[in-house]
């Protein structure tokens, strides 16, 4: 098994600005050979790799000649360039290279242990504090739920939200909850968030009618597209966060079906979900009975990808 990479923390190694440029100039010219991914992406993951181990700002890089004669950074050379290799042998994530990635205002830590968080899962936050704000019965909101936490980073998002509020997180991978755990720990918000091992809603019984909202971005793909997703994903990132069984609905099914009793009435289930499968999720709100002002939003791109339900 490969040692897991810990996050890159000090900037312990002084590089020549002139070398590193040398390099960094030959790593985009070397992007031409590749030939079956975006070059467009692959030249921003080279420049976010940079930005993450080194000193250097983003108007550095688009300066190089007047570069700093001297660059901060938080491994050698020699190290950045097999980091950089394995990103494009191996499909790692130049995510888990850094062990590190941006989400909202966090700076978290990941591994191959969690799903790296996706810029469009960011939004579940503002919708909500939209769907808190538009709740005319909730009684407080003062308990929120995370449902499949992985790296913690909705978790963090509700916690600094609603800075009253106790968020109760839960997953199934202790791994996982160990990241949630540390990347809290970061940001001091360990006090409002408790970590839960288990399945879905069995760690929260005791606590039936009261949250103010159920969130989650739960595993959706279907099983049998998993194999045909990027190699970036299916090789390195954890498929209990993926795989969400034949449809790619049993988690949602099971959320769905089980979050009107541990709502209070007017407390709000949001949920993410994959492209088409709007429709379907609506349906099972419906057929659920115990939801009302059933909504379907769409993300940045416009896309449906989040459905929200209130408790009647
Ligand atoms: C799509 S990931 C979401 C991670 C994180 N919330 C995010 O948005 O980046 C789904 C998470 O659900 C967890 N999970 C999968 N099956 C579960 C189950 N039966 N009970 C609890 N958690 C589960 C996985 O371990 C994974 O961390």
């Amino acid at each position: 098994m490969q040692p897991q990479r810990q996050p890159l923390r000090s900037n312990a190694f002084q590089v020549s600005g002139q070398r590193l440029w040398q390099w960094y100039q030959q790593a985009i010219a070397n992007l031409s050979q590749e030939q079956e991914r975006s070059l467009v992406d692959l030249r921003q993951e080279l420049d976010w790799l940079l930005l993450e181990i080194s000193n250097l700002t983003p108007l550095d890089l688009k300066l190089t000649p007047s570069a700093p004669p001297i660059v901060q950074m938080q491994v050698s050379l020699e190290e950045l360039q097999q980091l950089w290799q394995q990103r494009l042998t191996e499909n790692k994530p130049v995510q888990h290279l850094t062990g590190t990635t941006h989400w909202r205002q966090f700076h978290l830590q990941v591994s191959k242990d969690v799903l790296i968080p996706r810029p469009e899962t960011e939004l579940l936050i503002d919708l909500v504090v939209d769907a808190a704000q538009n709740s005319a019965r909730l009684d407080h909101l003062n308990l929120w739920a995370d449902l499949g936490t992985g790296s913690g980073a909705i978790a963090l998002g509700l916690a600094t939200a609603f800075p009253q509020g106790t968020v109760h997180t839960v997953d199934c991978s202790r791994e996982a909850l160990a990241v949630a755990q540390r990347n809290s720990q970061t940001y001091g918000l360990d006090p409002q968030i408790h970590f839960h091992w288990g399945q879905w809603f069995g760690p929260l019984v005791g606590l039936e009618g009261q949250f103010s909202g159920i969130v989650s971005n739960p595993p959706y793909i279907p099983t049998e597209i998993l194999p045909t997703l990027q190699p970036e994903v299916f090789e390195h990132e954890p498929h209990l966060a993926l795989d969400g069984g034949e449809d790619g609905l049993d988690a949602i099914q099971e959320i769905v079906a089980i979050a009107p009793q541990y709502l209070q009435p007017g407390g709000f289930l949001l949920l993410e979900m994959m492209c088409g499968q709007d429709a379907a999720v609506k349906t099972l709100l419906i057929n659920q009975g115990q939801y009302e002002q059933i909504q379907i939003h769409p993300d940045l791109a416009g896309i449906p990808r989040f459905a929200q339900a209130y408790r009647i």
